[in-house]
């Protein structure tokens, strides 16, 4: 990770920034924002005293403008410079080659050599030319030789090593020992801008003694986007030695009338450090700077930043070498984050690749959320989950409240529609008002869309450590320079932790991509699972109507006291019968059996003992009938047999087995058990349901009338 090396407080920059880097206020920041200069050029323009300016009309024909140490590096005196042709001074091959190149570009590809003799001594000159409005700066400086040092070997080692650094982190370490190796500055610095601006020191190689910086961070306030744009396109500035007299730029208008011209001549390396900066570096204790921006495709990534207490020359090839391998290192560090990007994606694919098993097996989100929950907190840097579908809320770790979840959602559905959203200060978002957040700062929803309503899977940060890195010490506040010193009013840190505070680590494209992907799986797992549900309700309700079928059945043919047929189905039964008998001419017959004193029961034991009796007896009695023999309650304590295939005699002996069962009958509640009258009537060809039964109740009567407990017969009936 390479915002991991959060270490120290911030205020600690004061403490630790002994001698040669006594601050004298917030001018860490301010140091390196010294290394873009203000938009409008100091007047008058001067320059570093380690080489030479000329400025061209832009037709490279005349020398408008030259530093007055000109001579000191080309020979000829500046009265015979300015307005002159710049030939006799570089030469017709060099000016011959400048125009051919930016004819095509506003600045030469790469820089051009002329040789000079200067104090005796064979020299060359390094030569970058670019246009600057109506004219061509050329910038002109002496390629010191660096005696036994050997430069190109040394690059060499270092690009290898940077191309082999297998992690940003590693990446970057690299680079500032390589920089510093090169550079001999005492202090290197690769500081990185996040998506707001604000800076944070991720690696640094320095001097034995030197305290470190490591890890401190700076507010987006003090480096304002648009000089962060400026810095990107201009990419190195470079000031040797901050206590070098500038050497002033004159045109012939100057020489004679004082007058100065401006240029802008905010892009050249040899430019004197403006007050500005100057006050900044000297704040720093710093006497010499060198800065190259790492610019990626978005703009301002970060920069390199070399500082040192004391003059630290710095001949053209040694610029240009930490140039390089800083533009190699830039490279590789976007390779490796792509590369770490696209592992990223795999891995929430792999995660991913599982679900659709989970899809097959019909789990619901909220079973993938404790399924998968803690890995995706994992590789979404997130501290909580939550799944909001149709029916059900689900969540793991920090979340706010399942009734604010329910609320986001709902808004988010109603003002933002499809797509991912997003914030890292939710506090300050209008979609989280009035809402109880418990402290969570940021949110990456995806929608999980549906049929009629989206689900929403949110993604929920806390507030980013960085704030308590920086925040939280009121006594920092004090250290700021105050308005009015002479320099620019400068943010206070109170008005830094205003902006941090509440402020989750932002999300990155590829999480929201990842994220998008993820929802859209788990709203098809939503429907799925859906379906699942919907079918197993359908399926319960199925059932039930079943049951409620077979109830209905029930209760249509049965009676619900006893259980056995009721008066309905014993008729309906008779009647089968009838028929049946009529057809193969098979008599049976009817017996129709009735309690004696059955009201005493009732009156004696209970209606509850009376019940009791009657479920026994039905029970009993059906226990003595065959298999193809059918009972059925006629009504109060009256019970209907129907004997199949039975003749009188059967129906006798039948009606004997049922006087004995019917005796036999006990109930707690009762100490003494029951007789009952049964009438027999057997089938007659020319029976109808109603005659048939009409005779065996009064056979029944006439056993009742004959003294109970017996059985009397339709003969003769
Ligand atoms: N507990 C109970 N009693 C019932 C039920 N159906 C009818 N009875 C009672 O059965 C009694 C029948 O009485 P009666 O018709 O006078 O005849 P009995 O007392 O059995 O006398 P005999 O039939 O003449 O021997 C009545 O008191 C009814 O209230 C029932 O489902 N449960």
């Amino acid at each position: 990770m390479l915002c991991s090396t959060d270490r120290a407080p911030v205020y600690c920059i004061y403490a630790l920034l002994e001698p040669p880097f006594t601050l004298k206020s917030d001018t860490l920041v301010q140091a390196f924002q010294s290394s873009v200069p203000p938009s409008v050029p100091d007047t008058p323009l001067s320059i570093q005293p380690c080489g030479c300016l000329l400025v061209l009309d832009k037709d490279l024909a005349r020398v408008l403008q030259c530093s007055a140490n000109a001579e000191q590096y080309l020979r000829v005196a500046v009265d015979d410079l300015l307005d002159h042709r710049p030939e006799h001074a570089l030469g017709k091959r060099l000016i011959g080659k400048i125009r051919t190149e930016l004819r095509a570009a506003n600045r030469l590809s790469g820089p051009l050599s002329i040789q000079k003799v200067i104090d005796g001594r064979k020299t060359r000159l390094q030569v970058n030319a670019f246009q600057s409005g109506n004219s061509v700066v050329v910038e002109i400086e002496p390629i010191t030789p660096l005696g036994n040092r050997r430069l190109m070997g040394t690059v060499n080692q270092w690009l290898t090593k940077l191309s082999r650094a297998p992690t940003p982190d590693s990446l970057i370490e690299i680079l500032v020992a390589g920089v510093r190796d090169i550079t001999r500055f005492e202090r290197v610095l690769v500081f990185h801008f996040d998506d707001e601006g604000h800076g944070v020191c991720l690696a640094e190689s320095l001097a034995k003694g030197l305290s470190p910086v490591l890890g401190q961070r700076f507010a987006a306030s003090d480096y304002p986007e648009s000089q962060r744009e400026k810095f990107a396109a201009r990419e190195v500035r470079s000031i040797p030695d901050l206590g070098a007299d500038g050497i002033p730029v004159m045109s012939s208008a100057t020489l004679s009338e004082g007058v100065v011209r401006e240029i802008d001549a905010s892009g050249t390396v040899l430019r004197a450090p403006s007050r500005r900066q100057r006050n900044f570096l000297d704040d720093f204790n710093a006497r010499s700077l060198l800065s190259v921006a790492i610019v990626s495709q978005t703009g301002l990534w970060g920069m390199v930043t070399c500082i040192s207490a004391t003059p630290t020359p710095l001949p053209p090839t040694l610029r240009d070498a930490a140039r390089t391998l800083v533009t190699m290192a830039t490279q590789r560090l976007f390779l490796l984050k792509a590369r770490m990007e696209s592992s990223f994606l795999l891995q929430v694919q792999e995660s991913r690749d599982f679900l659709v098993e989970d899809v097959k097996a019909g789990l619901s989100p909220s079973d993938m959320l404790q399924k998968y929950g803690s890995e995706w907190l994992a590789l979404f840097r997130a501290g909580g989950l939550a799944c909001k579908t149709k029916g059900e809320i689900s969540e793991i770790g920090l979340t706010p409240p399942l009734k604010t979840v329910a609320t986001l959602a709902e808004r988010l559905e109603r003002r933002h529609g499809q797509g991912v959203w997003l914030s890292s200060r939710l506090k300050d978002d209008p979609v989280s008002d009035g809402l109880d957040l418990n402290g969570c700062c940021g949110m990456l929803a995806a929608p999980m869309p549906g049929e009629d309503s989206a689900g929403w899977l949110m993604f929920f940060r806390r507030e980013h450590d960085r704030t308590f890195y920086w925040a939280g010490r009121p006594q920092a506040d004090a250290l700021v320079s105050s308005p009015g010193d002479g320099r620019d009013l400068r943010r206070t840190f109170s008005i830094w932790q205003e902006e941090v505070r509440g402020t989750s680590e932002h999300w990155k494209p590829v999480e929201r991509l990842a994220a998008a992907d993820l929802g859209e799986d788990l709203a098809l797992l939503a429907s799925a699972s859906e379906i699942t549900r919907l079918n197993e309700m359908l399926r319960e309700e199925q059932q039930a109507l079943a049951r409620a079928n077979e109830k209905l059945r029930e209760a249509v043919s049965h009676d619900s006291l006893t259980g056995i047929w009721n008066r309905y189905r014993t008729e309906q039964e008779l009647d089968k019968e009838l028929a049946k008998a009529r057809r193969h001419k098979l008599p049976f017959c009817v017996l129709l059996l009735d309690i004696d004193h059955f009201k005493q029961v009732n009156d004696t034991w209970g209606h509850e003992a009376g019940d009791e009796l009657l479920r026994h007896i039905a029970c009993d009695v059906t226990g003595v009938l065959r298999q193809e023999d059918h009972i059925g309650r006629w009504g109060g304590e009256e019970f209907v047999v129907v004997a199949t295939g039975a003749s009188r005699a059967d129906g006798v002996v039948l009606a004997e087995r049922i006087l004995a069962a019917v005796a036999g009958v006990r109930i707690t509640q009762m100490p003494e058990g029951v007789t009952a009258s049964i009438g027999v009537a057997t089938w007659r060809p020319e029976d109808k349901r109603k005659e048939l039964v009409a005779r065996a109740d009064k056979a029944m009567y006439a056993a009742k009338t004959g003294g109970r407990n017996r059985i009397e017969t339709d003969q003769g009936l």
